[in-house]
């Protein structure tokens, strides 16, 4: 089979275009979310430097000791501060049990929008936490100039999804009103003897779909994402140049009864004479506000489409999840997924 992420510009949207001009971007976009879950988007309109801002910041803490990045760890249910390797293990959020449970080598530095980002509107400190900052010269600066741009793009494309799926164009407005966000630096890195140290299969980051509507994905062109498609097998993706890679999460693939796809996806970046080459990415995860129920949206289903899920919050749904990926309790809530992994060939 081939398979393939497309490309598409979403200038249209970005900078203002004709309504054919976004009609024809909407059609590229429903295409993609139907028989992908992912694409490479061009046209986002994030300037080079501040790229270049988020990569400097990310190596400057990374490439620091151990020890100095573990004071700025926080407890599993606070989805802030560094995340060191062996931390998570993704696919127990899909229900995966793997032999040996804590197994991915990423670390990791999750940021996201607190309550200061909603001024006049009650939200909730549980899912609006406050930041932690590094004390590394320019971070804060930095990486939340690329938070800010990675936001817009995602409220962008959350702009262009009604129009794709035949809905009024201010569809998921109120669910959006107050949206969440949160931003997860990876680095994907072992120092020389680290390997050794790890017990079961070697990976970067394992199978899992993403927990929110839609996710903004910077990578470096290291080979190392791989994404499952519809015949089973993996596929590498990585972004083309000046491209920042899209995929849905599971939210959309609940607001759509998974007429838009929701699509696996696992890290294992190469390994060069024994060696992990080292590869960073940073992913925005763009969801509803908390208390929206999501549940298939009734005027999109076709004629005698049966409902695939229950009515859920989004709060409820992002729980069972972490649970899984963070506290290490397997989620049972998604059959589906857990049985999409094991029968994929590895
Ligand atoms: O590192 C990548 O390319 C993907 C990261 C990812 O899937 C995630 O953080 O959810
Ligand atoms: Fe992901």
């Amino acid at each position: 089979m081939s398979f393939a992420v497309p490309t598409i510009d979403i200038t249209p949207y970005v900078q203002g275009g004709s309504a054919d001009e976004k009609a024809a971007v909407a059609r590229a976009v429903d295409e993609a979310c139907r028989t992908v879950g992912f694409m490479q988007v061009t046209g986002h309109g994030i300037p080079d430097e501040v790229i270049e801002g988020l990569k400097g910041a990310m190596d400057a803490f990374f490439l620091q000791e151990l020890d100095a990045k573990k004071a700025y760890q926080t407890p599993p249910g606070i989805n802030r501060g560094y995340a060191p390797p062996k931390s998570e293990s993704l696919s127990l959020s899909l229900g995966v049990e793997s032999a040996s449970k804590m197994n991915d080598f990423f670390e990791a530095f999750n940021i996201g929008l607190t309550r200061d980002h909603f001024p006049g509107h009650d939200v909730a400190e549980v899912e609006f936490q406050d930041n932690v900052w590094p004390d590394v010269d320019g971070f804060e600066t930095d990486v939340t100039t690329y938070f800010d741009e990675a936001r817009r793009v995602a409220r962008t494309l959350a702009g262009i999804f009604p129009d794709a799926l035949g809905l009024p164009s201010d569809y998921f407005d109120a669910g959006l009103v107050t949206d969440t966000g949160t931003m997860r630096m990876n680095n994907y890195a072992l120092a020389p003897g680290q390997l050794i140290e790890l017990d079961g299969d070697l990976r970067g980051m394992g199978e899992h779909t993403d927990f929110g509507v839609v996710t903004v994905l910077w990578a470096d062109q290291v080979k190392g994402l791989q994404v499952l498609g519809s015949d089973g097998g993996w596929y590498d993706a990585s972004p083309a140049d000046g491209a920042l890679l899209v995929n849905l999460g599971d939210v959309m693939g609940r607001w759509t009864n998974d007429q838009w796809m929701s699509t696996l996806h696992r890290v294992k970046p190469p390994i060069v004479d024994g060696q992990i080459e080292r590869r960073r990415s940073a992913a925005y995860f763009f969801s509803a506000a908390p208390e929206t129920v999501i549940a298939p949206i009734p005027e999109i289903l076709a004629e005698g489409e049966h409902p695939l899920y229950d009515p859920i919050t989004v709060t409820e749904h992002t729980q069972a999840k972490l649970a899984g990926s963070r506290g290490g309790k397997r989620n049972d809530t998604v059959p589906g997924d857990a049985a999409r992994v094991l029968s994929s060939h590895y």
